[in-house]
């Protein structure tokens, strides 16, 4: 049984989905930290067969007391399956993949085994994805970025058809091993499929995400939907780092408000001379992000000693950026700033 605590009026228990057969949808999260902990306890929670790819303290906490979630409108322990070897347990019916993007290489080898043929790999991760160019359409189409994907060991060893995006809306912190807070009220995973078809896959984890309280649109056009979100992290995450405090703390400062939208107004300019079709409310981005105290995820790397998502977040962006022929000067400042840093504490290397 899971012990709860509800925040709030209780929640009607959904029942969850179900894939052909009527057999329980077994889903992995492969890193169980702030993001995988947050859905993984969700999941949990409304009865899905979920396990746990973890490691270190957080998997040895979650293996002895369990998995809590302490989000605004739930808060509850439960007890997922948690391993550090995923051939343990086998192929799933989809996998969530929620590490940070430098970690991504190393668990390349190890996604195989929980994989059959027809098994949707979801990247629910910030940034540009490793699969971005694939089913894009147009020249780039099939482009690899061997920034993303050292050695292709993604694209090879997983495939680009099996991938998806999890677009995350979550402020999210693992506070103590084996706990997970969540800030904002309205936490939200938006699912796509890179050629942007309405798959049965993804509308099935869709469903099981629904019944577990989470928001989980399944999108037509989610390359949109990762500039976005994006747009976001370039205004918060670098300058949140160089300043070492949140978003509130920042967006408080006239003149580091004034650098936030500025980002922004750049980020949306390359976004757009990619061809995604997005418009972004720069002040009403910066107002909401300054509501939240929360430390953007690339700033509890740094402070944790955790490589850091650099490539996928800014200097990717930012080539594309100059291939395109767009101009972010505060955006290319605040990266380069933010990109010294992480080498002077070896968190970060940039390719050759
Ligand atoms: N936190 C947030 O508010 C948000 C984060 N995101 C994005 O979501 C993604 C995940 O971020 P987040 O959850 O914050 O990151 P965390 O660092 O909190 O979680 C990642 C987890 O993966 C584990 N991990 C790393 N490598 C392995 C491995 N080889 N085997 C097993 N487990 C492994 C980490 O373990 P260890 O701790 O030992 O490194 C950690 O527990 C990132 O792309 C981030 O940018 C998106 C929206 C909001
Ligand atoms: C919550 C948010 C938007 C903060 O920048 C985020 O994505 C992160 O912490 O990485």
């Amino acid at each position: 049984m899971h012990r709860l605590r509800r925040a709030g009026p209780r929640p009607r228990r959904r029942r969850p989905a179900a894939i052909a057969g009527g057999a329980a949808m077994r889903v992995c999260i492969y890193g169980a930290g702030a993001i995988g902990g947050h859905l993984a306890a969700r999941l949990a929670h409304a009865g899905a067969e979920v396990a746990i790819v973890g490691r270190g303290a957080n998997l040895a906490a979650i293996r002895e007391r369990g998995l809590r979630l302490e989000a605004p409108d739930l808060t509850v322990d439960v007890h997922p399956t948690a391993t550090d070897d995923p051939a343990t347990l086998g192929p799933q019916d989809a996998v969530i993949v929620a590490v940070k993007a430098p970690a991504l290489a190393s668990i390349a080898p190890l996604l195989p085994a929980l994989l059959r043929p027809e098994t949707p790999v979801v990247f629910a991760m910030n940034g540009i994805p490793w699969w971005y160019f694939h089913a894009h359409g147009g020249p780039l189409d099939g482009r690899r970025i061997a920034a993303l994907d050292p050695g292709g060991a993604l694209w090879d060893g997983v495939g680009p058809q099996r991938a998806a995006a999890g677009v995350v809306y979550a402020a999210t912190t693992v506070t103590a091993p084996g706990v997970v807070r969540v800030e904002n009220p309205k936490s939200r995973l938006i699912l796509g499929e890179p050629d942007g078809s309405e798959s049965a896959r993804l509308v099935a984890l869709a469903r099981l995400f629904e019944a577990a309280g989470l928001a989980a649109p399944v999108s037509r056009r989610v390359r949109d939907d990762i500039w976005t979100k994006l747009l976001l992290n370039l205004a918060t995450g670098p300058l949140c780092t160089l300043a070492g405090v949140g978003q509130s703390a920042i967006a408080a400062v006239p003149g580091v408000r004034a650098a936030m939208l500025r980002v922004l107004q750049e980020g949306e300019a390359i976004a757009r001379a990619l061809g995604r079709d997005i418009r972004v409310d720069a002040e009403a981005i910066v107002t909401g992000a300054g509501k939240l105290a929360h430390k953007p995820s690339i700033l509890q790397d740094y402070e944790l000693g955790r490589p850091m998502e650099i490539d996928a977040l800014l200097t990717v962006p930012l080539a594309l950026a100059g291939e395109a022929g767009v101009a972010a000067p505060t955006l290319a400042l605040v990266a380069g700033l933010l990109s010294l840093r992480a080498q002077a504490a070896g968190l970060y290397t940039p390719a050759a």
